[in-house]
């Protein structure tokens, strides 16, 4: 076992990169809200112009939410311009500021306390659930601008300074041995063999290896699902069978669609289950088991529901009262009616959690007021490896639990961060998820550290410095190996020679493609599909070697009014043209569009390709490399763009983009790239190109052959 680590220290340094990244997140919004207008917010997505009040109600939590909706005066369709505000998302109401005070005005908005989150977003209308309570709205044309979303880092600072308090003696043995400090208790090959009642009798034997030894864990397991692999397919029988051991579960995710992934997919084998999170942000399908909709519907909502329309009709008689005297009055009357609704809202909500067995939530939601005096027996984070460390512990924290299985692919891409410790950086770049050449430059500098990574957990890494993107599931496979982890091998997703590369470079060679999948090809389709070369063959590489296809940096004429970190980026048309023509070879083959997604990782080239393909080719998924992690299609066009004399490739030395790129298609992978660049980039990249020269139906595109027309 590695070097056990300091607690209040790790906690820390956590603190401060935490409190740099917020740092960052600020300075981008606040750079974009100070330097520009109103309009040109509005046109921008950040903010919307010319809002009346539609309603003012009482929702979940006793809060105010307001409803705004455009000002008849300027809009006499009744709908809002197109805007970016989504749900979830902080921001500010007030009288929109006319243009010679916008700026001084912005700068007041924020404590004159008209904050709160947008919990509806629709055509007509925008909901707001206003963060403070008895805040005068006001009158005339309001506008509402998105602010930087601390609220994040409000909770993960609480959780991480809660850790560096605790007193040694208020360590679990859990936390302990997610430091180093004990072993995990091990476990012996009879409780591995043990036998179970399983309720999915298709588990193949990687998963159900996975759960028999999730089951035996004391302190913590691993559950490592690679692409394809039926993680959560695995993680519903892990949750039924510690249900039949009369265990009380948290399940969280790090985002919403990964919680009521998990939610729908339990429904139907009816376990008594309540999904925290406001109803706005969940899948339509989960919404039955939403906390906040059963103390709404279930027999004891009826209390709540007499109070919340008493607080309505007081709300509304604020708003029609001019006299101060009688407006201090009904706020007085208000505050008491709060406070009831808030007992007994949590009344109901006491008696709804204590009735269920498993819980779920974000990890964040985690942290929020309903749990705290829950106790549980294990938590259980999905796409753990997408989860910032901090952010497992709000969980692991709140619910005290002893247990904790982890499941995920550190394998593929970490969370986004905005910051960047690494030596030499810019406080401000972006790393994963912006396809920008700054986020290039920090990538390259921190590559050899993240090659230090282990990919089995069979090299340590060196313990400091903590790095902000090194997740909880990184980590303990540096602090622990191989001992606390079980992988899925089978993945029922590629063509098994789609899957052979990332499974020999990435997952020791243990991937084994399913029957079912393993030799589907474009033309097996379930609908009418040409038999022609591309759609009876898994793997293309158009490689481009020679230099006719050099990539170009994106001249940004636009430069001043974006934001700085959009700047600059790749672009290489010829190489587009490529993926141009072997779309439409697909399509005319008779393979849907909807069917076929062309990744890249860089905003430039997707923009460009955007342009190019979304009129001709409707239904086309266009998107960048980060965006796709998680998502599957029958055939994947990945455009590699890097193509340069100095034999540059940027942030594709980052193997765990690549892994994403190269595994999302289920039937066909078409790989676009000058394999001279690519290779010189790293081992990796060598052995990718040298394995597609092997592999893949290999072509040679000619200038000539390609109309620029399209
Ligand atoms: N034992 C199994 N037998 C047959 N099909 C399976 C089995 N396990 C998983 N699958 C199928 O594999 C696919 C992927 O499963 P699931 O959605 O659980 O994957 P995941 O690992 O969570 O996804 P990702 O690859 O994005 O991590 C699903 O279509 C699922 O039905």
């Amino acid at each position: 076992m590695a070097k056990p680590t300091d607690i209040p220290s790790f906690a820390s340094s956590q603190l401060s990169l935490l409190d740099n990244e917020l740092q960052a997140e600020l300075q981008e919004t606040q750079l974009l809200t100070s330097l520009h207008a109103p309009t040109t917010l509005a046109r921008a997505g950040l903010a919307v112009l010319n809002l009346t009040v539609l309603s003012q109600r009482t929702g979940f939590g006793g809060k105010t939410l307001l409803e705004l909706g455009p000002d008849p005066a300027v809009s006499s369709s009744g709908e809002l311009p197109e805007h970016g505000l989504r749900v979830g998302d902080i921001c500010a109401v007030a009288e929109q500021p006319k243009g010679a005070e916008r700026k001084k005005e912005r700068e007041g908005m924020e404590k004159r306390g008209a904050e709160g989150v947008v919990t509806k977003s629709g055509k007509g209308s925008v909901t707001v659930a206003l963060d403070k309570e008895d805040v005068d709205v006001p009158g005339g044309k309001l506008w509402l601008v998105k602010l930087a979303n601390d609220v994040t880092y409000k909770r993960l600072n609480q959780t991480m300074t809660k850790l560096q308090k605790m007193q040694p003696a208020e360590h679990s043995t859990l936390t302990q041995v997610l430091f180093g400090q004990t072993s995990p208790t091990p476990i012996s090959e009879d409780e591995l063999k043990s036998d179970v009642q399983w309720t999915d009798p298709s588990l193949n034997d990687s998963q159900k290896d996975a759960i028999r030894f999730a089951l035996a864990s004391r302190e913590v397991a691993l559950i490592h699902g690679p692409p394809g692999t039926g993680k959560t397919h695995t993680l519903i029988e892990l949750i039924l069978q510690l249900l039949k051991r009369k265990q009380r579960l948290l399940v969280c995710g790090p985002s919403n669609v990964s919680v009521d992934n998990i939610v729908e997919r339990l429904a139907p084998h009816k376990v008594s289950m309540v999904r925290l999170g406001h109803p706005a942000r969940l899948l339509p399908s989960v919404l039955s088991h939403s906390m906040e909709v059963l103390t709404r519907t279930s027999d004891a909502a009826a209390i709540v529901t007499d109070i919340r329309s008493e607080m309505d009709s007081k709300q509304a008689s604020i708003r029609k009262t001019r006299n101060g005297r009688e407006r201090k009055a009904i706020y007085g009357e208000l505050k008491e009616l709060r406070k009831e609704y808030r007992q007994r809202e949590g009344r109901v909500v006491g008696d709804l959690l204590r009735e269920s067995n498993v819980v779920l939530s974000t990890l964040h939601g985690a942290g929020g007021y309903q749990l705290r005096d829950q106790r549980f027996d294990v938590v259980i984070v999905d796409e753990a490896s997408q989860a910032l460390e901090a952010q497992c512990w709000i969980p692991v924290l709140s619910s005290s639990a002893p247990r904790l299985i982890l499941a995920g692919d550190h394998l593929q891409l970490p969370p986004t961060i905005k910051s960047s410790n690494a030596k030499g950086a810019k406080s401000t770049t972006k790393t994963n998820t912006n396809s920008d050449e700054t986020a290039e430059k920090v990538s390259k500098l921190t590559l050899k550290e993240k090659e230090e990574i282990p990919d089995g957990g069979k090299k340590k890494v060196k313990q400091d410095p903590v790095r902000l993107e090194t997740t909880l599931f990184d980590r303990l496979l540096s602090l622990h190996g191989e001992t606390i982890k079980r992988m899925l091998t089978t993945q029922y997703r590629m063509h098994e020679r789609i899957m052979q590369f990332p499974s020999r470079a990435l997952y020791e060679g243990k991937l084994i493609a399913a029957d079912a999948v393993k030799e589907r090809l474009l033309k097996d389709l379930p609908y009418d599909v040409d038999e022609t070369d591309n759609t009876s063959e898994p793997l293309v590489f158009w490689d481009t070697q020679g230099g006719d296809f050099p990539e170009k940096t994106e001249d940004d004429e636009d430069k001043q009014s974006k934001s700085s970190l959009l700047a600059e980026s790749k672009v290489n048309d010829l190489e587009a043209l490529i993926v141009r023509d072997h779309v439409a070879s697909l399509i005319d083959a008779g393979v849907k569009a909807e069917d076929i997604a062309v990744v890249t990782p860089y905003n430039g080239q997707l923009a460009l390709l955007s342009q190019m393909l979304k009129d001709r080719f409707p239904g086309l998924e266009l998107g960048s490399v980060d965006g796709f992690q998680g998502r599957e299609k029958e055939a994947v066009i990945v455009s590699l763009v890097r193509s340069n004399p100095e034999h540059e490739v940027g942030f594709l030395g980052e193997k765990r983009r690549l892994n994403v790129a190269m595994t999302r298609p289920k039937r066909h992978l078409c790989v676009i790239g000058d394999s001279e660049t690519i290779s010189k980039g790293s081992k990796f990249l060598k052995a990718w190109m040298a394995f597609l020269e092997e592999n893949a139906d290999l072509r040679y595109p000619n200038l000539s052959d390609l109309s620029q027309d399209g």
